[in-house]
């Protein structure tokens, strides 16, 4: 699913005005008749006070439309029209008539307004700006904000919470509506994905308001949302006639005294996800521990009993995943030096092999093409340096990608993955996966997808979406706070499955 700039949604607008005939405050009708039915379908006539906070902009219009959908059912609404500029548009004056057609006489707040008693049972529908804002909100408007933001109150946010610009950082974090739900129209927004401004909502929904298809198809865009239906395509039946050669020979490169684990859960997601066989590559103090707990992997050692200091690989293996637990000691940053000149084929690396790169910037250059770079926020520091903030950090990770034409995996709570100038942010994964091994299983997943003959692009986005699957699977049989990596492990299985299920029907028509 598409990520627009505001830019684009405003050429959506236009064009679908254009093509499909409508007068420009359809869309508005649109949006507003969405949005009633939404709330509507879940309070079904309740006795609770509903008030809007509408601007003077298209936002506000949407506010206004939606005020009189809810008179009309009966609901007990108060309006407010937060009058922070004198540039009101079109499609808000012609809903603000209507409005006024129906006897309903908003409240003006300006900036020596006293601030409207708010009960924290009241719900509020927060139309103040949406994606035009462009500046800062004035002193007034901001402290209207925090006076939202304080009463407690369920807080529905319209298109986007208002006071969050779409493509820059807050001016004033205080003066940003934190919405419990955002109603977001026909497409999310990039700033619900970034750990800096996805934290002014807790939810957000789409709303369906018939943005033409045709442009919605054609734009080209930055970023992806990459739900269910995005992912599905990309994945690859096994054949009748298959055989275990077929799906590929992964190899796992890691590990160090105390730190055999990684590696042994990187080969078990790695098999568990599909690759025809796995070989692990460990110092001789991990090789009875491997036997025994994944008889299904084969292990070759090191000479050295505690670090890897020569990493020797007798057969062409079809991927390979390298650097969980392999520690920094100076034996093992010659030998993933020389290995990184005498390798020909892209790798997944991780952690210590991440780790390493940093501290010798020149091996960079050595990194073959195509390979899979699967960095923590501490570890991508490291790599491409300090960012002022998320949407500096985008740039950054993206310039990083395209320089050494690699793959760039910025995990988090919305991973995103960067390749040839586009980002792909992930729809799935839960706060549980913040646990010990979590790292480890991902690169096991997407070197066994690489293995099993998935280009490097297409294996990172398909591992980082079952791998947040898996968590949320898991998550959901034993908690976010009891799941554990190798509860990620077990439910590769059933995420496959439900890659492949049809969505429950959802309550309402949106989303
Ligand atoms: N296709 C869709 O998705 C559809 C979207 N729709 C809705 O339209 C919304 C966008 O509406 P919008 O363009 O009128 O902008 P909005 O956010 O209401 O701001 C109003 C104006 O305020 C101004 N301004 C900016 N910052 C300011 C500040 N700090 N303090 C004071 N003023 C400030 C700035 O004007 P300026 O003064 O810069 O000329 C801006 O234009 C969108 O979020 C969605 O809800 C639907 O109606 C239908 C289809
Ligand atoms: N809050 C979260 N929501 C969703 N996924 C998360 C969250 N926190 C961590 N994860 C995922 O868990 C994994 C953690 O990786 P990493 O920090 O390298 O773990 P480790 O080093 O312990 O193996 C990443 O794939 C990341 O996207
Ligand atoms: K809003």
């Amino acid at each position: 699913m598409k990520i627009f700039t505001a830019n684009q949604i405003y050429k959506a607008d236009k064009f679908t005005i254009e093509k499909q005939q409508i007068p420009s405050d359809a869309l508005m009708e649109r949006a507003a008749t969405q949005l009633f039915e939404w709330i509507h379908s879940r309070l079904q006539g309740a006795e609770v006070t509903i008030q809007l906070f509408c601007g003077i902009g298209n936002n506000g219009g949407d506010g206004i439309a939606l005020a009189r959908h809810l008179k009309e059912a009966d609901y007990n609404i108060q309006v407010h029209v937060v009058n922070y500029s004198e540039k009101r548009s079109k499609d808000f004056l012609l809903n603000l008539e209507r409005l006024k057609d129906r006897k309903i006489w908003p409240e003006f707040l300006n900036d020596d307004c006293v601030m409207p008693e708010i009960s924290p049972n009241d719900i509020i529908v927060d139309a103040i700006f949406g994606i035009g804002l462009n500046r800062a909100p004035s002193e007034w408007v901001g402290k209207l904000i925090e006076h939202i933001n304080a009463s407690q109150a369920f807080v529905l946010s319209v298109d986007i919470p208002s006071g969050l610009p779409s493509d820059r950082m807050p001016w004033n974090t205080d003066h940003v509506i934190r919405a419990s739900y955002v109603l977001s129209f026909q497409v999310p927004k990039l700033v619900f994905f970034l750990p800096e401004t996805g934290v002014y909502q807790n939810q957000w929904e789409l709303l369906d308001i018939g943005l033409d298809a045709e442009f919605l198809v054609k734009e080209e865009v930055d970023y992806e949302f990459m739900t269910q239906f995005d992912v599905q395509p990309i994945y690859r039946p096994r054949l009748k006639f298959s055989h275990k050669g077929t799906y590929g020979h992964a190899v796992i490169v890691g590990g160090g005294y105390g730190k055999i684990g990684a590696v042994q859960m990187a080969a078990n997601a790695c098999l568990s996800i599909g690759a025809g066989l796995a070989t692990t590559f460990v110092p001789e103090c991990g090789y009875h521990s491997l036997q025994t707990a994944l008889p299904e992997a084969m292990v070759l050692t090191d000479a050295e009993d505690d670090y890897i200091s020569e990493i020797k690989i007798p057969f062409k293996p079809n991927a390979i995943g390298i650097g969980m637990g392999m520690g920094t000691k100076e034996e093992t940053v010659q030998a993933f030096g020389k290995f990184l000149k005498e390798v020909d084929l892209p790798l997944v690396i991780d952690a210590d092999g991440l780790n390493i790169l940093s501290q010798n910037p020149k091996l960079l250059n050595e990194i073959p093409k195509l390979s899979i770079l699967t960095p923590h926020p501490k570890e991508l520091e490291r790599l491409i340096g300090e960012w002022k903030n998320d949407f500096d950090k985008l740039d950054k990770a993206k310039t990083f990608a395209t320089k050494h034409d690699i793959v760039l995996v910025i995990k988090g709570a919305h991973t995103i993955t960067f390749y040839g100038g586009k980002g792909y942010v992930n729809s799935t994964g839960n706060p549980g996966m913040a646990t010990a091994g979590s790292g480890d299983v991902l690169t096991g997943m997407i070197t066994g997808l690489v293995a099993m003959g998935y280009d490097s692009l297409p294996a990172t986005v398909l591992g980082v979406y079952l791998h947040g699957l898996a968590g949320d699977i898991g998550a959901s049989l034993v908690s976010y706070d009891a799941l554990k990596a190798t509860g990620i492990i077990e439910n590769i299985g059933k995420a496959y499955l439900e890659l492949f299920k049809r969505p429950e029907p959802q309550e309402g028509k949106g989303a």
